[in-house]
């Protein structure tokens, strides 16, 4: 059983890309011979995207006769109104009631893992879902109050690892500060330090965490945050985890410098560490989309079943021109896969 884990694949935002990104992933045989993969989303929104792609893209796509699809369909006016290119209601609602099918699915014990296509939170918005992102509402219908955003990526150049975990998300830059606390800290590292042990099987990681302030505030002369509470909330995480390697607060310009190399496979990799834990949304993501940008998978850690996504949104710009990217949703599939194998996630 184990050997072909059973995943739940979402559509995303019928208007976005997400269509068009299982349709291309899905045409890879090698897909389909390590997990049985069953498409979560309106069948008629995926057969009217393969029809409008398949004249416009050489590019392999998977019949949508083929695929195991557990069909979502809407009333008949909203999915009237769902428009290629333009995030709307009715899109915010399709992709939303995807998700919710998926997850229900999985708690059922129907599926291990769901790999989730982008969706667009200002069509949930408008739909009357008002949560910031698929993560919270994975976490809320989980019954999990403390979950964390991780971003995985394996570099085609060295086959180095880039594990990125956000200790804040989707806020305002503005009320980064405040919401940074020594207690969420310790939460979001006390994850990790689960997460790599369980699915990556490295006990006794070594693991970077950002400062938050130019220069980690340069003794407090440029931001006293690190002066405050980041650096004796380290001196206290090395106490709790005496067999960790903790490094920190590295200023966070400097802290992607070892990883940029450890990427590309110029430097001796030991150089890098197992995992970053960056403070906000941009210090994290930046690095990652420059580095990785095809390649990267959002995982979220904390959950009782494995979520996988990939890195990038909705691309409203470029629906139904047949240039859309698979490979991030397919190193999605492959992560999903990995990590249910790793866990050992049983069916109902
Ligand atoms: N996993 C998810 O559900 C995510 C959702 N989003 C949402 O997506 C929407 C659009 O966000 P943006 O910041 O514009 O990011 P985006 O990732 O949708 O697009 C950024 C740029 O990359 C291009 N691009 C994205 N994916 C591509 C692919 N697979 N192949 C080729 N080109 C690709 C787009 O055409 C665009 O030029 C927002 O509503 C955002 O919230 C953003 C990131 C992740
Ligand atoms: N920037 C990551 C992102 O937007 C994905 O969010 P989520 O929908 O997976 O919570």
């Amino acid at each position: 059983m184990l050997e072909f884990p059973k995943i739940a694949l979402t559509l995303g935002d019928p208007a976005g890309i997400g269509p068009e990104v299982v349709l291309k992933a899905l045409a890879d045989a090698s897909t389909h011979l390590m997990a049985q993969i069953t498409v979560v989303g309106s069948r008629s929104q995926l057969v009217s995207s393969y029809e409008a792609l398949r004249h416009c893209t050489h590019e392999p796509l998977a019949e949508p006769d083929q695929l195991a699809i557990l069909d979502i369909s809407l009333d008949r006016q909203t999915e009237s109104q769902i428009t290629p290119g333009i995030g709307n209601a009715a899109s915010g609602a399709a992709s939303f009631a995807y998700l919710e099918a998926a997850i229900a699915q999985t708690l059922a014990g129907k599926f291990q893992a769901i790999v989730t296509g982008p969706i667009a939170k200002s069509a949930w918005k408008a739909a009357g879902h008002l949560y910031p992102g698929q993560t919270e509402l994975l976490a809320e219908r989980s019954g999990v109050s403390r979950f964390g955003m991780l971003f995985v990526a394996q570099s085609p150049h060295s086959q180095w690892v880039l594990r990125t975990l956000l200790a804040t998300t989707h806020i305002p830059l503005r009320a980064v500060p405040e919401t940074l606390s020594p207690a969420l800290l310790a939460t979001k590292l006390k994850l990790l330090v689960a997460c790599l042990d369980q699915d990556f099987g490295l006990a006794t990681p070594r693991i970077a965490i950002a400062g938050l302030n130019p220069h980690s505030g340069e003794q407090g002369q440029l931001g006293r945050e690190e002066q405050d509470w980041l650096i004796p909330w380290l001196e206290e995480s090395r106490r709790i985890y005496p067999a960790l390697h903790l490094d920190g607060p590295v200023p966070p310009d400097t802290l992607w410098v070892k990883p940029g190399q450890a990427w590309l496979g110029g430097e001796p990799l030991t150089l890098a560490h197992d995992a970053y834990l960056a403070l906000y949304h941009d210090q994290g993501l930046i690095p990652v989309k420059l580095l990785a940008f095809d390649r990267a998978v959002n995982t979220t850690i904390g959950l009782p079943f494995v979520r996988t996504s990939p890195d990038h949104g909705t691309a409203f710009d470029i629906v139904e021109q047949g240039v859309a990217r698979p490979v991030s949703t397919q190193e999605a599939l492959k992560l999903a896969v990995q990590l249910v194998r790793q866990r050992g996630t049983p069916l109902d």
